[in-house]
């Protein structure tokens, strides 16, 4: 059975999705030998920036193993593309394959949603929770996918967007005018507007910082997601290695290999984000009184959650 774009939209589930997260990260935290996952290759076409990555895991624990293949060409449209195939691990049937683009859309806005669940809702008194503002830079595939991911779980008091590309920042609002009331356009990063923000997630192919610390307030949580090569950077050393703020990431190993704010400003990792799970006493350390930013390069068992979804969807329906 294969899962197109639409069918995709349509039978993730983001409740199933988040559920199905936390277990993997949680269990890939704790070495869980039933979960393994090598790290992925990242195969370099030409000097274009264009890559083809590959990522396998198996979870013999839920009976599943799920291989995502992709290229990565920031020049063309979409600049990702490929496909996601599952398999069952005690047969070794193909199970089903799906549209990579939109797994890997959602996916990586629904860990990015469960890091701010984590770290900065937590940590938020019920006032704090009726009045959030949330900021998107970048405003492409992963823009558009973090803004439907994090309104449909949270409602937001505003929403400010930023893209280099001023078109993309446009569309990404008309799509939400009439269902968000206060969603605005930064003029620019320096926008004084950025300091009221509670949440932000950076969703850019930059290699230059585009935010450092003093364009941020102090207790902000930071989704960074753009990065995954040590050339690529959204944010600025001054905040990576801050004593205010603590970095989690979701794999120590993926990071350290590919996340370039953390290659380029040595920054210490306080922990992964699964090891937050069911973890209240590292949270609170982690969190309190912080400002957090979660760095992630993107997770085989992400996508390998987001497969079980759509095939326990077909197989329960
Ligand atoms: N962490 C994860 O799990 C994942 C991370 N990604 C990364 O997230 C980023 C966004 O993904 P897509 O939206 O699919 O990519 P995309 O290529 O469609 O969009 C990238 C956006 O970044 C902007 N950009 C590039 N350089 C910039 C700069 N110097 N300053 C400001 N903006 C800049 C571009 O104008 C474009 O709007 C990519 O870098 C991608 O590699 C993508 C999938 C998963
Ligand atoms: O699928 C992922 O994970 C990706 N991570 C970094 C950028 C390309 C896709």
């Amino acid at each position: 059975m294969y899962f197109d774009e639409s069918s995709v939209k349509q039978y993730l589930s983001l409740p199933s999705l988040l559920e199905i997260l936390s277990d993997v990260l949680h269990r890939y935290s704790k070495h869980d030998p039933s979960l393994q996952q090598p790290i992925r290759s990242v195969l370099p076409i030409d000097d274009r920036q264009n890559f083809l990555l590959n990522k396998p895991c198996i979870d013999l624990h839920r009976g599943y193993m799920c291989v995502k293949t992709i290229t990565y060409f920031p020049a063309s449209s979409p600049t990702i593309d490929g496909v996601v195939s599952l398999f069952d691990s005690k047969t070794g049937r193909l199970l089903l394959t799906a549209d990579a683009k939109e797994i890997t859309a959602q996916r990586t806005a629904a860990t990015s949603f469960l890091a701010t669940q984590l770290l900065a809702f937590s940590k938020w008194t019920d006032d704090k929770k009726n009045h959030a503002c949330l900021t998107i830079i970048g405003c492409s595939v992963q823009g558009h996918a973090h803004l439907e991911v994090f309104t449909q779980l949270f409602k937001w008091n505003k929403v400010y967007l930023w893209s280099r590309n001023v078109k993309n920042a446009i569309d990404l609002q008309s799509k939400y005018a009439s269902q968000l009331k206060h969603i605005e356009i930064l003029k620019d990063l320096n926008d004084i507007r950025l300091q009221e923000t509670d949440v932000i997630c950076t969703c850019t192919g930059s290699e230059q910082a585009l935010i450092g610390l003093k364009q941020v307030k102090k207790g902000v949580h930071i989704n960074a997601v753009g990065s995954f090569s040590p050339k690529m950077r959204e944010l600025a050393d001054d905040l990576m290695i801050s004593e205010d703020t603590n970095v989690v990431v979701d794999s120590r190993e993926s990071a350290m290999k590919e996340a370039g704010e953390i290659i380029q400003s040595k920054a210490n990792i306080a922990a992964e984000v699964g090891e937050l799970v069911n973890n209240e006493v590292l949270l609170q350390e982690i969190s309190q009184q912080k400002t957090t930013i979660f760095k992630s390069v993107g997770l085989a068992i992400e996508d390998l959650a987001a497969a079980i979804v759509l095939h326990e969807s077909k197989t329960n329906a």
